[in-house]
Parts: structure tokens; sequence; C-alpha cells
């Protein structure tokens, strides 16, 4: 059961219990090459990149490029999009060379997989959807992200959602996202046991720009949970 890919939200928190095991921690939205390295100093795991126009927080190639060559070894860098043209992603990829792909969208598991890259995919978590089948149908995903959903806004909103709805049979990784801060961080960790949390507003001063003692924060709070 363990080892099984079939529970793997469950497994998350017997793997806690029993090894001490760490949640992992994605800094999203960064613009600046100073805010991804501090990132990466205080511990995040991930840092992401948003590729889609109309976000305030989209970057060009050239930006994703710079923030992704100053990171240091063995911190992910993952490229979000937002039902993009396959042909800007595959841009992106050979541009910026991220580790893995977020797809924020209403992408289909057949587009998700056409790039042969690692991806996470997001769900914008709402009543009447199934998160498991849609787990299910993004079976070789590496995680799947759960997220507010906002009608018009399909991410970076600031807001959460009724984590009650998070079922514990959930057959991926599950990434918490969706209105995290230092002061909730903790609560939420400890709440829901997800393999990851995953922040961008709520360690801002203004949009896209990061606070460096707020990253700090729940970079320490995730940290806190976990003890
Ligand atoms: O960050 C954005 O501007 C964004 C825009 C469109 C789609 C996704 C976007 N961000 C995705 C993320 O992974 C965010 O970290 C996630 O939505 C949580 O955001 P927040 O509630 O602001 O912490």
């Amino acid at each position: 059961m363990l080892m099984s890919g079939v529970c793997q939200h469950h497994n998350a928190l017997i793997y806690k219990v029993i090894t001490f095991m760490r949640t992992r921690i994605k800094i999203c939205g960064l613009t600046r090459v100073a805010d991804a390295v501090h990132a990466a100093r205080c511990g995040a795991d991930a840092i992401g990149l948003v590729f889609y126009p109309p976000s305030p927080r989209h970057i060009a190639l050239e930006q994703g490029r710079t923030i992704s060559r100053a990171l240091p070894a063995f911190v992910t860098r993952v490229a979000l999009f937002v039902d993009a043209d396959p042909a800007q992603v595959e841009t992106v990829l050979t541009d910026v060379r991220p580790d893995l792909l977020q797809f924020h969208g209403d992408e289909s598991p057949e587009y998700c997989r056409q790039f042969g890259v690692p991806y996470i995919k997001a769900a914008r978590v709402k009543a009447g959807l199934n998160l498991v089948q849609y787990a299910a149908l993004y079976a070789d995903a590496q995680g799947l992200l759960l997220d507010a959903f906002v009608p018009g806004q399909p991410g970076g909103t600031g807001l959460s959602f009724d984590w009650t709805l998070i079922p514990e049979n959930l057959p991926l990784p599950l990434i918490l996202s969706g209105g995290l801060d230092p002061e909730n961080v903790r609560h939420a960790v400890q709440s829901v046991h997800p393999w990851a949390v995953d922040v961008s507003s709520g360690v801002e001063t203004s949009k896209g720009i990061k606070d460096a003692a707020k990253v700090a924060k729940f970079i320490q709070e995730v940290g806190n949970a976990d003890r």
C-alpha cells in the first residue's frame, strides 16, 4: 500500500508520520532574478515562471532564461501556461529549458503529454468536480495542483478554497495552492498534509514583486508545520 500509486495523497501523510518527510515548496510568479535567487536560498524547491500574457506576472522569454540560469542546481524550474498554443510551449522549452511544465487551464491529457516533458496539472476546485476522476485522467502527471475557482481568473488570485473538498484517495501527489500566506500555511500543511504547497500573492508586495521577508517566513512556517 505504501508504495502503490493508488493513494498518493494518503501515503504522503503516512510517510510524514514515519519518516519526518518534509513538505515541498513552490514559489510562483517570479519576475525578478533577485527574488528567485532569494527564494532558492531560503529553501524553495521550485520556482514558477508564468508564460501567460494576460497575467500581471507574465515574463518575456529572455527574462525567463535569465532567471532560470541564475538559479542554483536542484531547484526545479517550472514553466506555467494557460491553454497556450503548443508552439509557444515548444519555444519556452527550447529557450528557457524548464524542468517541469505546469498546465493551469483546460488542457486535455493528450495536450499535456504531447511535449514528452514532466508536467503538473492544475485543477480549480469547486463543488461537484470529482477530483479523483480528474486526477486519474492525468495519471502520468507528476502532481495535481489544487487552486481556487474564481470565474475569469485562472490563477494567482490570492483566494483559498474549501479544503474539505479534497479527497483522501487522490491518485497523484497533491500540491496545495490558493490563498496561502505565511500566516495560514502552517495550519494548511497540518490540516491537508499535501506533498507540496504553492504560493504567489501571499508572499508579494505587489503582483509579480516578491517580499523577501514574507518568502523567508513562508518557507520557515512550512518547516515549522513539518516539525
Ligand atoms: O500567478 C498568476 O498570475 C497566474 C495566472 C494565471 C494562471 C495561473 C497563475 N498562477 C498559478 C500559480 O501556480 C499560483 O501560485 C496559484 O494560482 C496560487 O496563487 P495565489 O492564490 O496567488 O497564491
